[in-house]
């Protein structure tokens, strides 16, 4: 019973709204992830799921409980959430059993059962060889499981992770998200996720909500909000992408820079961006879509990542390198489009972007 509703809730420290009408539905058993740049409100929306604050205005459920509102709020401790957050601060005179027991201390439960659940989930968390370790012997991504496994210990509803792989290295951080998605199935239980990071983000979700200015922009699974972006904010926070300026005409979009043309069957008419992610375009022998003039490669090993001239503008565009090593700086080469985006022209400058 944990499905989470959040009803057209506003969030405003004094005058300033840090959240504005943000409504939402998690259903229960999944991984919903609030996706958006450092200070666009998800750590807000997070804490007020956690009762750490109190909306504005409108209200949020957990099942079928109204928990926010001046009258019927429910504290912290009394919500069944477990949480850990970007420090994951476990303690560090305790062992590793001793952390992960602690909550279930709080609530006077006995030792065995105590000791039944502990093991229980440090099983699940791979840590069963290490109970009796303090944290100081332990490495970052083994410190950042025994605070998932204390959060996890007491079978909460839901659970709240705050950027809780931000401080683990890179190699760590891949690891610890297919763990994390893992437990999670294994538990069957919902998880609301807290990153700025789109791969975290498309790789553990079933559900992204991408937020911009205190404002839901998207909501959707990885697939829509990567292929079918709603505007250009999301195209471009959730992967890389080239914004082209283009006009739409008799079914075609006329590049601004390079006047060169591709056919278009939607409906947006005058002033729009083409946008294309740089996977998305391929060198071909034949007639493409465009020309263009090699600019710059960069090998990275699986790929190659190219800047094209396409006359008057730069695209980026990542090519495998197997057919393309051979190719010179300077030389021209036909460019077919397999998938482009038309957004209409918002006047946002997103299109330098790209390059840099
Ligand atoms: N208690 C508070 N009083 C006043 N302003 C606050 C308070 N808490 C947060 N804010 C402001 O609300 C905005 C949203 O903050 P929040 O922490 O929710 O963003 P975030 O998206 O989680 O950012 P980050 O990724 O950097 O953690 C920020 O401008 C922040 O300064």
């Amino acid at each position: 019973m944990s499905r989470i509703l959040i009803k057209d809730v506003t969030k405003a420290f004094g005058d300033v709204v840090v959240l504005s009408h943000f409504d939402a539905e998690f259903v229960d058993g999944s991984f919903i992830t609030l996706l958006g740049p450092s200070g666009c409100g998800k750590t807000t929306m997070l804490r007020m799921l956690a009762g750490f604050e109190k909306p504005t205005m409108g209200e949020i459920y957990i099942g079928d409980q109204e928990v926010s509102s001046e009258k019927n709020f429910v504290p912290p401790e009394r919500r069944d959430i477990g949480m850990v957050f970007q420090s994951y601060a476990v303690w560090p005179h305790m062992t590793v059993f001793e952390n992960v027991a602690y909550p279930l201390k709080m609530k006077k439960m006995g030792k065995q059962e105590i000791k039944k659940l502990v093991d229980e989930i440090l099983e699940i968390v791979h840590l069963s060889q290490y109970t009796q370790r303090v944290p100081s012997q332990l490495s970052g991504g083994q410190q950042q499981r025994v605070a998932l496994a204390r959060a996890l210990v007491a079978k909460p509803k839901l659970l709240l992770l705050d950027e809780p792989l931000s401080n683990l290295d890179a190699k760590l951080r891949d690891s610890m998200r297919f763990e994390i998605k893992e437990i999670q199935k294994q538990l069957g239980i919902t998880v609301v996720y807290v990153t700025h990071d789109q791969l975290e983000a498309m790789t553990m979700s079933d559900q992204v909500i991408v937020i911009n200015k205190g404002c839901i922009q998207q909501v959707g699974t990885p697939t829509d909000i990567y292929r079918h972006p709603e505007n250009q904010f999301v195209a471009d926070f959730v992967g890389k992408i080239n914004f082209l300026p283009a006009e739409s005409k008799n079914q075609k979009l006329t590049f601004k820079h390079s006047n060169q043309q591709i056919p278009y069957g939607g409906d947006l008419i005058g002033d729009v961006v083409v946008g294309i992610r740089p996977e998305n375009i391929r060198f071909v022998s034949m007639k493409g879509d465009l020309t263009g003039t090699l600019v710059s490669k960069f090998y990275l090993g699986d790929v190659n990542d190219c800047r094209i001239d396409i006359g008057g503008e730069l695209i980026r565009v990542i090519a495998e390198p197997k057919s393309f090593d051979t190719c010179k700086e300077g030389e021209t080469f036909n460019l077919r489009i397999d998938e482009f985006m038309v957004f209409k022209d918002s006047g946002d400058d997103f299109h330098t972007k790209i390059l840099t």
